[in-house]
Protein backbone atom coordinates (compact mmCIF):
# COMPACT_ATOMS: atom_id res chain seq x y z
CA UNK A 1 0.00 0.00 0.00
CA UNK A 2 1.63 3.50 -0.71
CA UNK A 3 2.10 6.26 1.55
CA UNK A 4 -1.37 8.71 0.51
CA UNK A 5 -3.21 5.63 0.05
CA UNK A 6 -1.80 4.34 3.66
CA UNK A 7 -3.26 7.99 5.06
CA UNK A 8 -6.40 7.97 3.08
CA UNK A 9 -7.10 4.52 4.77
CA UNK A 10 -6.02 6.16 8.24
CA UNK A 11 -9.30 8.82 8.01
CA UNK A 12 -12.05 6.28 6.12
CA UNK A 13 -10.81 2.93 7.86
CA UNK A 14 -10.38 3.93 10.78
CA UNK A 15 -6.80 3.18 10.52
CA UNK A 16 -5.83 5.19 13.78
CA UNK A 17 -6.81 1.73 15.54
CA UNK A 18 -6.14 -0.93 13.15
CA UNK A 19 -2.72 -0.22 13.08
CA UNK A 20 -1.98 -0.98 16.49
CA UNK A 21 -1.85 -4.03 18.49
CA UNK A 22 -4.82 -4.30 21.27
CA UNK A 23 -2.46 -3.93 23.62
CA UNK A 24 -0.98 -0.61 22.30
CA UNK A 25 -4.70 1.15 20.91
CA UNK A 26 -7.37 1.71 23.35
CA UNK A 27 -8.06 -1.44 22.93
CA UNK A 28 -7.02 -3.12 21.39
CA UNK A 29 -30.59 -26.74 -1.15
CA UNK A 30 -30.76 -29.86 -0.79
CA UNK A 31 -27.36 -31.16 -2.41
CA UNK A 32 -26.95 -34.56 -4.11
CA UNK A 33 -23.63 -35.86 -2.58
CA UNK A 34 -21.76 -37.94 -4.73
CA UNK A 35 -19.08 -39.93 -3.21
CA UNK A 36 -15.80 -40.38 -4.92
CA UNK A 37 -14.76 -43.24 -5.67
CA UNK A 38 -18.55 -44.64 -6.13
CA UNK A 39 -19.79 -46.76 -3.56
CA UNK A 40 -17.30 -45.86 -1.29
CA UNK A 41 -19.35 -44.52 2.18
CA UNK A 42 -18.98 -41.15 3.36
CA UNK A 43 -16.22 -40.78 5.32
CA UNK A 44 -13.07 -42.22 3.23
CA UNK A 45 -10.05 -44.04 4.95
CA UNK A 46 -7.96 -42.80 2.06
CA UNK A 47 -4.67 -41.22 3.52
CA UNK A 48 -3.78 -37.76 1.64
CA UNK A 49 -0.43 -36.88 2.27
CA UNK A 50 0.00 -33.11 3.12
CA UNK A 51 2.49 -31.44 0.56
CA UNK A 52 4.48 -28.20 1.76
CA UNK A 53 3.38 -24.39 0.54
CA UNK A 54 6.35 -25.30 -1.89
CA UNK A 55 4.87 -28.52 -3.20
CA UNK A 56 7.44 -30.74 -1.15
CA UNK A 57 5.78 -33.89 0.78
CA UNK A 58 6.37 -33.76 4.37
CA UNK A 59 6.36 -36.06 7.24
CA UNK A 60 2.58 -34.83 8.63
CA UNK A 61 0.20 -37.70 8.06
CA UNK A 62 -3.65 -37.29 8.71
CA UNK A 63 -4.00 -39.79 11.47
CA UNK A 64 -7.44 -40.85 9.66
CA UNK A 65 -7.79 -39.09 7.05
CA UNK A 66 -9.87 -36.68 4.81
CA UNK A 67 -12.92 -38.12 2.97
CA UNK A 68 -13.58 -36.41 0.11
CA UNK A 69 -16.81 -36.04 -1.90
CA UNK A 70 -16.84 -34.42 -4.73
CA UNK A 71 -20.83 -33.08 -4.96
CA UNK A 72 -22.70 -31.61 -7.99
CA UNK A 73 -21.46 -28.49 -9.66
CA UNK A 74 -21.33 -25.18 -7.51
CA UNK A 75 -22.03 -27.45 -4.72
CA UNK A 76 -18.49 -27.77 -3.15
CA UNK A 77 -16.04 -29.75 -2.03
CA UNK A 78 -17.01 -31.87 1.15
CA UNK A 79 -13.86 -33.16 3.48
CA UNK A 80 -14.67 -35.31 6.55
CA UNK A 81 -11.51 -35.60 8.63
CA UNK A 82 -11.96 -38.46 11.85
CA UNK A 83 -11.15 -35.52 13.82
CA UNK A 84 -10.53 -31.43 14.41
CA UNK A 85 -7.23 -31.98 14.42
CA UNK A 86 -7.17 -33.29 11.43
CA UNK A 87 -9.22 -31.09 9.68
CA UNK A 88 -7.11 -28.27 11.64
CA UNK A 89 -3.86 -29.47 9.31
CA UNK A 90 -5.88 -29.43 6.23
CA UNK A 91 -6.80 -26.49 6.43
CA UNK A 92 -3.62 -24.44 6.93
CA UNK A 93 -2.47 -26.54 3.90
CA UNK A 94 -5.18 -24.99 1.81
CA UNK A 95 -4.75 -21.63 3.53
CA UNK A 96 -1.49 -21.86 2.47
CA UNK A 97 -1.58 -23.26 -1.03
CA UNK A 98 -4.17 -20.51 -1.95
CA UNK A 99 -1.81 -17.81 -0.48
CA UNK A 100 1.07 -18.74 -2.59
CA UNK A 101 -1.19 -18.96 -5.53
CA UNK A 102 -2.55 -15.55 -5.49
CA UNK A 103 1.15 -13.86 -3.80
CA UNK A 104 2.28 -14.83 -7.28
CA UNK A 105 -0.62 -14.01 -9.14
CA UNK A 106 -1.79 -11.06 -8.19
CA UNK A 107 1.12 -9.39 -5.78
CA UNK A 108 -1.17 -9.78 -2.54
CA UNK A 109 -3.84 -12.37 -0.63
CA UNK A 110 -7.23 -11.02 0.61
CA UNK A 111 -8.25 -13.15 3.29
CA UNK A 112 -11.42 -12.47 5.23
CA UNK A 113 -11.55 -14.44 8.67
CA UNK A 114 -15.10 -15.42 10.71
CA UNK A 115 -14.71 -14.79 14.51
CA UNK A 116 -16.26 -17.74 16.47
CA UNK A 117 -14.40 -21.12 16.73
CA UNK A 118 -12.88 -20.65 12.79
CA UNK A 119 -9.74 -19.18 14.69
CA UNK A 120 -8.84 -22.48 16.29
CA UNK A 121 -9.32 -24.39 13.96
CA UNK A 122 -6.72 -22.10 11.99
CA UNK A 123 -3.94 -22.95 14.62
CA UNK A 124 -2.15 -25.42 12.60
CA UNK A 125 -0.90 -22.24 10.13
CA UNK A 126 0.83 -20.54 12.65
CA UNK A 127 3.29 -23.64 13.30
CA UNK A 128 5.82 -24.86 11.19
CA UNK A 129 5.67 -25.61 8.03
CA UNK A 130 3.58 -22.76 7.07
CA UNK A 131 4.43 -20.08 9.40
CA UNK A 132 7.84 -19.85 8.05
CA UNK A 133 6.86 -20.46 4.45
CA UNK A 134 3.59 -18.19 4.09
CA UNK A 135 4.28 -14.76 2.30
CA UNK A 136 2.33 -12.76 5.70
CA UNK A 137 3.47 -9.52 4.02
CA UNK A 138 1.31 -10.35 1.13
CA UNK A 139 -1.85 -10.78 3.32
CA UNK A 140 -4.64 -8.69 3.85
CA UNK A 141 -6.73 -8.90 6.38
CA UNK A 142 -10.87 -8.54 6.61
CA UNK A 143 -13.65 -10.02 8.97
CA UNK A 144 -16.54 -11.02 7.15
CA UNK A 145 -18.72 -10.16 10.38
CA UNK A 146 -17.51 -7.81 13.51
CA UNK A 147 -19.24 -7.34 16.95
CA UNK A 148 -19.53 -3.61 17.69
CA UNK A 149 -17.21 -3.69 20.81
CA UNK A 150 -14.05 -2.24 21.69
CA UNK A 151 -11.25 -4.06 20.19
CA UNK A 152 -10.25 -5.57 23.94
CA UNK A 153 -13.48 -7.03 24.56
CA UNK A 154 -13.50 -10.64 25.07
CA UNK A 155 -16.51 -10.57 22.45
CA UNK A 156 -14.21 -8.78 19.60
CA UNK A 157 -13.69 -10.79 16.28
CA UNK A 158 -10.74 -8.76 15.98
CA UNK A 159 -9.22 -9.49 19.28
CA UNK A 160 -9.92 -13.42 19.09
CA UNK A 161 -8.07 -13.44 15.37
CA UNK A 162 -5.23 -11.33 17.26
CA UNK A 163 -4.34 -13.50 19.94
CA UNK A 164 -5.03 -16.57 17.87
CA UNK A 165 -3.18 -15.75 14.48
CA UNK A 166 -2.14 -12.28 13.80
CA UNK A 167 -0.09 -11.65 16.95
CA UNK A 168 1.32 -14.87 15.96
CA UNK A 169 2.80 -13.94 12.27
CA UNK A 170 4.49 -10.71 10.60
CA UNK A 171 1.18 -9.83 8.34
CA UNK A 172 1.45 -5.96 8.16
CA UNK A 173 -0.07 -4.10 10.37
CA UNK A 174 -1.23 -1.52 7.86
CA UNK A 175 -2.60 -4.56 6.11
CA UNK A 176 -4.99 -5.65 8.99
CA UNK A 177 -8.54 -3.75 8.39
CA UNK A 178 -10.60 -3.53 11.58
CA UNK A 179 -13.71 -2.14 11.94
CA UNK A 180 -14.04 1.51 13.85
CA UNK A 181 -14.90 0.29 17.16
CA UNK A 182 -15.89 4.14 18.27
CA UNK A 183 -18.92 3.85 15.65
CA UNK A 184 -22.31 2.88 15.88
CA UNK A 185 -23.10 -0.20 14.11
CA UNK A 186 -24.80 1.43 11.42
CA UNK A 187 -21.35 4.24 11.18
CA UNK A 188 -18.82 1.27 11.26
CA UNK A 189 -20.94 -0.80 8.57
CA UNK A 190 -20.98 2.42 6.21
CA UNK A 191 -17.09 3.21 7.58
CA UNK A 192 -15.48 -0.56 6.57
CA UNK A 193 -17.97 -0.49 3.57
CA UNK A 194 -16.16 2.86 2.47
CA UNK A 195 -12.70 1.00 3.36
CA UNK A 196 -13.07 -1.84 1.12
CA UNK A 197 -14.46 0.23 -2.00
CA UNK A 198 -11.47 2.16 -1.50
CA UNK A 199 -9.20 -0.98 -1.93
CA UNK A 200 -11.42 -1.61 -4.60
CA UNK A 201 -10.83 1.27 -6.41
CA UNK A 202 -7.03 0.59 -5.57
CA UNK A 203 -7.26 -3.04 -6.97
CA UNK A 204 -5.64 -4.37 -3.45
CA UNK A 205 -9.18 -6.26 -3.30
CA UNK A 206 -10.61 -8.00 -6.77
CA UNK A 207 -13.67 -6.93 -8.38
CA UNK A 208 -16.26 -9.54 -9.50
CA UNK A 209 -16.52 -8.86 -13.50
CA UNK A 210 -20.00 -10.77 -13.13
CA UNK A 211 -21.61 -8.27 -10.89
CA UNK A 212 -19.23 -5.49 -10.00
CA UNK A 213 -19.16 -6.78 -5.78
CA UNK A 214 -15.78 -7.09 -4.14
CA UNK A 215 -14.26 -10.53 -4.81
CA UNK A 216 -11.88 -11.74 -2.41
CA UNK A 217 -8.80 -14.05 -2.64
CA UNK A 218 -10.67 -16.46 0.56
CA UNK A 219 -13.16 -16.10 3.11
CA UNK A 220 -12.71 -18.48 5.85
CA UNK A 221 -16.38 -18.86 7.19
CA UNK A 222 -17.44 -20.82 10.47
CA UNK A 223 -21.39 -21.73 10.88
CA UNK A 224 -23.26 -21.40 14.16
CA UNK A 225 -25.41 -24.30 15.75
CA UNK A 226 -28.34 -22.38 13.99
CA UNK A 227 -26.96 -22.27 10.60
CA UNK A 228 -26.09 -19.03 10.20
CA UNK A 229 -22.74 -17.82 8.85
CA UNK A 230 -21.04 -14.35 9.88
CA UNK A 231 -23.95 -12.23 11.62
CA UNK A 232 -26.43 -13.42 8.87
CA UNK A 233 -29.26 -15.15 11.14
CA UNK A 234 -32.05 -17.58 10.52
CA UNK A 235 -35.40 -15.77 9.51
CA UNK A 236 -33.48 -12.50 9.02
CA UNK A 237 -34.71 -9.65 6.65
CA UNK A 238 -30.76 -8.63 5.76
CA UNK A 239 -30.48 -12.43 4.49
CA UNK A 240 -32.22 -10.44 0.91
CA UNK A 241 -29.91 -7.62 1.25
CA UNK A 242 -28.43 -7.68 -2.55
CA UNK A 243 -27.42 -3.77 -2.73
CA UNK A 244 -25.26 -2.51 0.28
CA UNK A 245 -21.75 -4.57 0.49
CA UNK A 246 -21.67 -4.24 4.23
CA UNK A 247 -24.69 -4.07 6.80
CA UNK A 248 -25.60 -3.99 10.38
CA UNK A 249 -27.21 -5.76 12.47
CA UNK A 250 -28.54 -4.25 16.23
CA UNK A 251 -30.82 -7.30 17.10
CA UNK A 252 -28.53 -10.58 16.66
CA UNK A 253 -29.78 -13.48 18.34
CA UNK A 254 -26.90 -14.76 19.60
CA UNK A 255 -24.84 -12.00 21.71
CA UNK A 256 -23.45 -9.19 21.43
CA UNK A 257 -26.75 -8.16 20.00
CA UNK A 258 -24.81 -4.71 17.56
CA UNK A 259 -22.92 -6.42 14.38
CA UNK A 260 -21.74 -5.68 11.52
CA UNK A 261 -21.75 -8.16 8.48
CA UNK A 262 -20.97 -9.02 5.05
CA UNK A 263 -23.85 -9.09 2.88
CA UNK A 264 -24.48 -12.67 0.96
CA UNK A 265 -23.62 -10.46 -2.32
CA UNK A 266 -20.39 -10.43 -1.48
CA UNK A 267 -19.76 -13.65 0.48
CA UNK A 268 -20.82 -15.53 -3.16
CA UNK A 269 -18.52 -13.04 -5.02
CA UNK A 270 -15.54 -15.01 -3.75
CA UNK A 271 -12.83 -16.54 -5.18
CA UNK A 272 -12.29 -19.63 -2.60
CA UNK A 273 -14.79 -20.11 0.45
CA UNK A 274 -13.86 -22.75 3.01
CA UNK A 275 -16.67 -23.22 5.35
CA UNK A 276 -14.97 -24.76 8.25
CA UNK A 277 -17.30 -26.85 11.02
CA UNK A 278 -16.31 -29.12 13.66
CA UNK A 279 -18.80 -30.67 16.71
CA UNK A 280 -21.39 -32.91 16.89
CA UNK A 281 -23.70 -29.31 17.96
CA UNK A 282 -23.70 -28.60 13.99
CA UNK A 283 -24.41 -31.82 12.62
CA UNK A 284 -28.16 -30.74 11.99
CA UNK A 285 -27.83 -27.83 9.94
CA UNK A 286 -24.46 -29.84 7.56
CA UNK A 287 -27.29 -32.24 7.34
CA UNK A 288 -29.55 -29.69 5.80
CA UNK A 289 -27.62 -28.14 3.68
CA UNK A 290 -25.40 -31.32 2.46
CA UNK A 291 -27.94 -34.25 3.26
CA UNK A 292 -31.60 -34.77 3.19
CA UNK A 293 -32.09 -32.75 6.67
CA UNK A 294 -35.27 -30.63 6.45
CA UNK A 295 -35.78 -26.65 8.42
CA UNK A 296 -38.17 -25.10 8.61
CA UNK A 297 -36.85 -21.81 6.84
CA UNK A 298 -33.68 -22.01 4.11
CA UNK A 299 -30.61 -21.48 6.64
CA UNK A 300 -28.10 -18.96 5.78
CA UNK A 301 -25.73 -21.69 5.49
CA UNK A 302 -27.48 -23.14 2.20
CA UNK A 303 -27.24 -19.51 1.01
CA UNK A 304 -23.78 -19.97 0.61
CA UNK A 305 -22.89 -19.99 -3.17
CA UNK A 306 -19.48 -18.59 -4.41
CA UNK A 307 -18.70 -17.34 -7.79
CA UNK A 308 -15.29 -19.37 -7.51
CA UNK A 309 -14.83 -22.49 -5.38
CA UNK A 310 -16.45 -23.84 -2.26
CA UNK A 311 -14.73 -26.08 0.33
CA UNK A 312 -16.55 -28.08 3.26
CA UNK A 313 -14.00 -28.67 6.03
CA UNK A 314 -16.31 -31.12 8.65
CA UNK A 315 -15.43 -33.34 11.21
CA UNK A 316 -16.53 -36.49 11.33
CA UNK A 317 -19.00 -35.14 14.04
CA UNK A 318 -20.56 -32.38 12.15
CA UNK A 319 -20.80 -34.92 9.42
CA UNK A 320 -22.40 -37.16 11.23
CA UNK A 321 -25.79 -37.11 9.45
CA UNK A 322 -24.95 -37.11 6.39
O1 LIG B 1 -21.13 -15.04 16.24
C1 LIG B 1 -20.46 -15.63 15.42
O2 LIG B 1 -20.69 -16.94 15.21
C2 LIG B 1 -20.22 -17.64 14.05
C3 LIG B 1 -20.11 -19.12 14.44
O3 LIG B 1 -19.26 -19.20 15.57
P1 LIG B 1 -18.79 -20.62 16.15
O4 LIG B 1 -18.05 -20.30 17.42
O5 LIG B 1 -20.03 -21.45 16.37
O6 LIG B 1 -17.88 -21.24 15.13
C4 LIG B 1 -18.91 -17.06 13.53
O7 LIG B 1 -18.57 -17.66 12.30
C5 LIG B 1 -19.07 -15.56 13.39
O8 LIG B 1 -17.91 -14.96 12.83
C6 LIG B 1 -19.28 -14.99 14.79
O9 LIG B 1 -19.37 -13.59 14.81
Amino acid sequence: MTASSYSFAATICSLATRSRSPRQSSPPPNLRLTLRPAGQSPILRSIRPIASPSGNKHTHKIKAAAAEMATEKGKGNVQVYDTEEDLSVSLAKYTAELSEKYAKERGAFTVVLSGGSLIKSLRKLVEPPYIGSVEWSKWHVFWVDERVVPKDHPDSNYLLAYEGLLSKVPVLPGNVYAINDALSAEAAADDYETCVKHLVKNKIIDQSEANGFPKFDLMLLGMGPDGHVASLFPGHPHLEENKQWITYVKDSPKPPPERITFTFPVINSSANIALVVAGSGKAHPVHVALGDGQSPDLLPVQMVSPEGELTWFLDKQAASKL
